[in-house]
């Protein structure tokens, strides 16, 4: 599992807190990253003790992940909502609940489970929140759209940069078999806006601004964690 920035013992107590909050016969979606997997790993022990739930995977990683922690699944044409989804952000601004994320390219999974969720409790650790998005937004693109998409969001005011993959020649491919392009917009005085004329570019599957989607935040912290609700 990809590990990033903030601290395992931090991202540890916002993902606990989070699981701690599910409940009997709920549907939970279950978020992708480092920081929802301990979510998925206590939820996971919940199970072996008796705890009845259903996740729905936002990601491969997700979904075999909770195969390996032993929690029932199925997928989201089966079931008629979702409970909560648990799912980390690249960056969260606390006060308005508005976020990035896709830094592991699942974002449009992602944001699919949110919409259908009644609670989205995210989990972060202290180095993801912010006072201002200025981190590049991911988006999805259609494989054969990426230089049409890229010019589109150099009109927008955006730099775009197809996002290589680590291990292996060349892009990275999500689960959809799409590529992945980070668009550095400085910072983001208006999500909404950008949110809006990102949505409206042909050829990008989904992007990664999350405007105003918490529920329900839990921040990881060296020696603690706290929770928001909005
Ligand atoms: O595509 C990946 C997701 O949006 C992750 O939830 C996000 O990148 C945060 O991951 P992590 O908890 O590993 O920082």
């Amino acid at each position: 599992m990809k590990s990033t920035g903030g601290s395992d013992a931090a991202k540890r107590r916002a993902g606990e807190a989070a699981a701690d909050t599910v409940e009997p016969g709920m549907v939970v979606g279950l978020g992708t990253g480092s920081t929802a997997a301990y979510a998925i790993e206590a939820l996971g022990d919940a199970v072996d003790d008796g705890l009845d739930i259903v996740g729905v995977p936002t990601s491969f990683g997700a979904r075999q992940r909770a195969i390996d922690c032993g929690i029932p699944l199925c997928s989201l044409d089966e079931i008629d909502g979702i409970d909560i989804v648990i799912d980390g952000a690249d960056q969260f601004v606390r006060d308005t609940g508005s976020c990035i994320k896709g830094g592991g390219a699942a974002h449009s999974r992602e944001k699919l489970v949110a919409s259908a969720a009644e609670t989205v409790h995210l989990v972060v650790d202290e180095t993801k929140l912010t006072d201002a998005l200025d981190h590049p937004v991911p988006l999805e693109v259609l494989p054969d759209a990426h230089t049409v998409v890229a010019d589109a969001v150099r009109s927008l005011g955006g730099e775009p940069t197809l996002r290589d993959a680590a291990n292996k020649d060349g892009p990275v491919v999500t689960d959809n078999g799409n590529l992945v392009c980070d668009v550095d917009f400085g910072t983001i005085s208006d999500p909404a806006s950008i949110a809006t004329h990102l949505s409206a570019v042909t050829g990008v599957v989904e992007h990664g601004l999350f405007v105003e989607c918490a529920t329900t935040v839990s921040v990881g912290q060296a020696d603690g964690v706290s929770t928001t609700t909005y």
